[in-house]
């Protein structure tokens, strides 16, 4: 027997080519040629500014929106014919809307009467589902009487029941306060990873991202910016637009000669193989690094905001625009105080100025 001569592992989820326009003809399109594919058991994060076409991608995924062009497949089949109840995937909405006439058994249970499971069946997904989300022996509890964490956690085992083979989440933290999320969101990736569910999210919280996803998806008026794993684009922001999206704004024009290049702030060392000429380049804000005052680029304490785990200086030079960098806080100066910088060129990124 012969082996095929290309063999490409089949992915869950593959988006070819996927337009979705609303309104006019010529207004620029919500999705634009997206190609995009999920591995079966990955977590996958979407992150974006507001209208940048999360939303519309998960519909379409869902079948809740159609595609002008391009196709989504599901384990490899073309679901243009298929409605959205029959595509074997799950929803879980920001304003997730349990039924409030209900119990929480009842809630949990919903996908199961409606797949016609049987009664011992849904009780035992149920009682198991709970455990996983943290609400054991939750089943009899009124809707209206959990918290909005417990609400979510209901609306999640929900979601889980029916074992969809693609589950997709839209801000599904979104009105919970930040030290919830940060907690929910932990737990969500542990009970994801453990039942092996395959996970496309929305969200435009970069920290729920990081923190979820095992590859995240940078969008950008309609279009991906970037993917790759959350270090990766971390460490290694493609464009100027998603290295400000992350909030890194250490960007300025600059023409590398070799192994520095030439910036408003002085000379920048780059990381080795950077090609000759002129790029627009980011320095994160590790790669500051403070020197006395008579050494490196001398610069005035502008501001300092205590960020947790470091210090955030905003940095004003005698030339070029204000800089931020991260220090630790014992080494922190004080507002109004003078001192000098230098730059780490493993923190210096060359950004793609054709795509930002
Ligand atoms: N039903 C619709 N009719 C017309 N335009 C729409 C419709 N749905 C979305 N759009 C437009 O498509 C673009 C993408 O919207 P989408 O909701 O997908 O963005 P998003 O990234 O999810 O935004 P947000 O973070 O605010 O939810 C926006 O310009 C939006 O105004």
């Amino acid at each position: 027997m012969t082996a095929p001569t290309t063999t490409t592992a089949q992915q869950l989820l593959q988006l070819d080519g996927v337009t979705v326009r609303f309104g006019k003809p010529g207004a620029r399109p919500a999705l634009h040629a997206v190609d995009l594919a999920v591995a079966a058991r990955e977590i996958v994060c979407v992150l974006g500014p507001s209208g940048s076409g999360k939303s519309t991608l998960l519909r379409v995924v869902a079948g809740l929106q159609q595609a002008d062009a391009g196709q989504v497949l599901l384990e490899g089949r073309d679901q243009s014919a298929v409605p959205t109840h029959r595509r074997g995937v799950g929803l879980m909405f920001q304003d997730h809307q349990l039924f409030p006439q209900r119990d929480v058994a009842g809630n949990v249970a919903f996908g199961l009467r409606m797949l016609g499971t049987s009664r011992g069946d849904q009780e035992r997904t149920v009682t198991e589902l709970l455990d996983l989300v943290g609400l054991p022996g939750a089943q009899r509890r009124a809707v209206a009487s959990l918290s909005g964490g417990e609400q979510q956690r209901v609306a999640l085992a929900r979601a889980l029941a029916p074992r969809p083979r693609l589950l997709m989440l839209d801000e599904p933290l979104g009105q919970l306060d930040r030290g919830l999320r940060e907690r929910l969101v932990v737990e969500l990736g542990r009970v994801f990873r453990e039942l092996g569910t395959t996970v496309l999210a929305v969200t435009h919280d970069q920290g729920e991202a990081f923190a979820l996803a095992d590859r995240v998806v940078v969008m950008q008026d309609g279009r991906i910016a970037q993917t790759g794993t959350p270090l990766e684009v971390w460490q290694r922001p493609a464009t100027e637009f998603v290295a400000r999206f992350l909030g890194f704004d250490n960007v300025v024009e600059a023409t590398v000669q070799g192994e520095a290049a030439l910036t408003p702030w002085g000379k920048v060392p780059v990381p080795g193989g950077t090609v000759d000429g002129p790029c627009r380049l980011l320095v994160r804000p590790a790669g500051v690094r403070l020197t006395s005052a008579r050494e490196g680029l001398p610069c005035t304490v502008a501001a300092r905001t205590f960020r947790g785990t470091h210090v955030a200086l905003l940095l004003r030079p005698k030339s070029g625009p204000q800089i931020e960098a991260a220090c630790a806080l014992q080494n922190a100066p004080e507002t109004g105080e003078t001192v000098g910088i230098a730059f780490a060129a493993q923190d210096v990124v060359v950004l793609d100025t054709a795509a930002g």
